[in-house]
């Protein structure tokens, strides 16, 4: 364990769920952090976002590691939707990981190891390393043909120029392929990474900016490098301590990263890494970039969890640990006890408590009129009212389920867009939780293991009227 194995890999599970959030794109706050009305994919609750954008502040500034705040409110009133705001406006650098409570219980390993991948994934290193480059102008790329077609490797020679000097280099087949591979050719800015022999290119020389007609919107003018050739650069790699855990462990090797079959981390593994990485800072080579944890449907956490939590959050690499939840006075779960939220006490008393509140009509009209965007759908401004309607009467996710169905009623009948019968039609095709409920007290004795005493009911269950 002498050298730790690093990698550029991302995780995969980031993406996890995005499709109901696609439209968040931050948290909708200006410089002064205060929330506008609309903003990024983001309506009204502004109290919380403004909470939450004091949070982030302090999670840039690295102020609050290890401290925890509860995003609490009824169900579809956008929490959710706040962490992921936060997580778009932390940007990539800083690690955030998202898990919903439920997923921790698995046979494969244990809830409490499941929680501490859960938090090595938030908690990332900032990794300096100095390394050879070779940064130039490309002056002239000259590739040998073989006589004889697929004979005999290629080779060729590659003249690269700072304002200072020029130096020509040999190149061999990989060099030969990594330079196809990166569309190099004359007058591009070029970066050769010495040991890994890894192209960059970093845009086109300003000399040749008039060489061309027609020069796409994407191509970026550079100015040559001066200086020699060949120097020193820092680089920067950024991993989390999950990534360098899960490489490091002898028997899954990075793979594991991929599948997402990480299996239990040895404690030794975990101990050697942590050493490691306190050996880097203090030599100065790599910083600690605390991320954010979070943690949905937390009442799904049992007691056990909990009391992890309660002492991870004291470890000073501790990410800062964001958990919501949509219920009340309930029990905790693995006790008898009942608590706010499902949450012990004494966890409850290390959070900041942010609420959301119900939206109003026009704010539920603004959400729609997001997502039908979103979503690509072209709707009546009456169906958008209708829509409207039906989300304040039911709730603001069935209405939003509802767009894309409607969508499909309306392709059906070649319409190009979303009308008040395209809306009716899929209201009364799919229930919405308050009919679901009704239809079942109607016909209850009719499921099995009905808890209602069985009367006399009508035997044929689905000839129920659903409009
Ligand atoms: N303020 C908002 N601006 C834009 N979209 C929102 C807002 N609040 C909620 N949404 C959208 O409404 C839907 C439901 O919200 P979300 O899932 O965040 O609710 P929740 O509070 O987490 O609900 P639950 O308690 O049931 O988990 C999502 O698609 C979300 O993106």
């Amino acid at each position: 364990m002498a050298d730790l194995k690093l990698s550029e890999t991302r995780d995969l599970t980031r993406i996890e769920r995005i499709g109901a959030h696609s439209h968040i794109r931050g948290l909708g706050l200006d410089s002064a952090l205060e929330p506008r009305a609309v903003s990024e994919g983001m309506v009204g609750q502004t109290s919380a976002r403004k909470a939450a954008g004091i949070i982030l502040q302090m999670i840039k500034e690295g102020r609050i590691a290890g401290r925890a705040v509860l995003i609490a409110g009824q169900p579809g009133t956008g929490k959710t939707a706040i962490a992921m705001g936060m997580a778009k406006s932390l940007g990539l650098e800083t690690p955030f990981a998202m898990i919903s409570a439920s997923e921790i219980f698995s046979l494969e390993m244990s809830k409490t190891e499941a929680l501490m991948q859960s938090f090595r994934k938030a908690i990332a290193v900032r990794i300096k390393e100095e390394t050879e480059v070779i940064e130039g102008e490309v002056v002239e790329i000259q590739i040998d043909r073989p006589a004889v077609a697929g004979a005999a490797l290629k080779t060729g020679k590659l003249t690269m120029k700072t304002t200072e000097m020029e130096g020509v280099y040999d190149l061999g087949a990989k060099m030969i392929e990594s330079l196809g591979k990166e569309k190099v050719q004359s007058g591009d800015v070029i970066a050769i990474d010495k040991p890994s022999g890894k192209v960059t290119k970093l845009g086109r020389s300003f000399s040749r900016s008039r060489d061309y007609d027609a020069i796409g919107p994407q191509v970026r003018f550079v100015q040559c490098p001066g200086g020699e050739l060949q120097k020193r650069k820092e680089i920067v790699h950024c991993v989390t301590l999950h990534e360098i855990d899960v490489i490091n462990s002898r028997t899954q090797g990075f793979l594991a990263l991929f599948t997402g079959d990480t299996g239990e981390i040895r404690a030794e593994v975990r101990e050697q890494i942590d050493t490691k990485v306190a050996e880097w800072r203090e030599e100065g080579k790599a910083e600690i970039v605390p991320g954010v944890l979070f943690i949905d449907e937390v009442h799904m956490l049992d007691i056990e969890c909990f009391s992890f939590l309660n002492r991870a959050l004291e470890n000073e690499m501790a990410p800062i640990l964001a958990v919501a939840t949509n219920r009340g006075i309930t029990t905790i779960r693995g006790t008898n006890y009942k608590s706010p939220h499902g949450i012990p006490i004494d966890l409850l008393d290390r959070l900041l408590i942010i609420t959301t509140q119900p939206y109003t009509k026009d704010e539920i009209h603004k959400i729609l009129d997001i997502r039908c965007q979103e979503e690509d759908v072209e709707i009546a401004e009456e169906a958008k009212a209708l829509l409207t309607h039906i989300g304040v009467e039911t709730s603001l996710r069935y209405a939003i389920h509802l767009i894309t169905a409607a969508a499909l009623a309306c392709q059906k009948r070649k319409g190009k867009v979303v009308e008040n019968e395209d809306i009716t039609r899929v209201y009364n095709l799919f229930l919405d939780v308050k009919r679901s409920t009704q239809y079942l007290m109607e016909y209850q004795e009719q499921y099995m293991f009905s808890e209602a005493s069985i009367g006399d009911g009508d035997e044929d269950g689905t000839s129920a009227k659903l409009s």
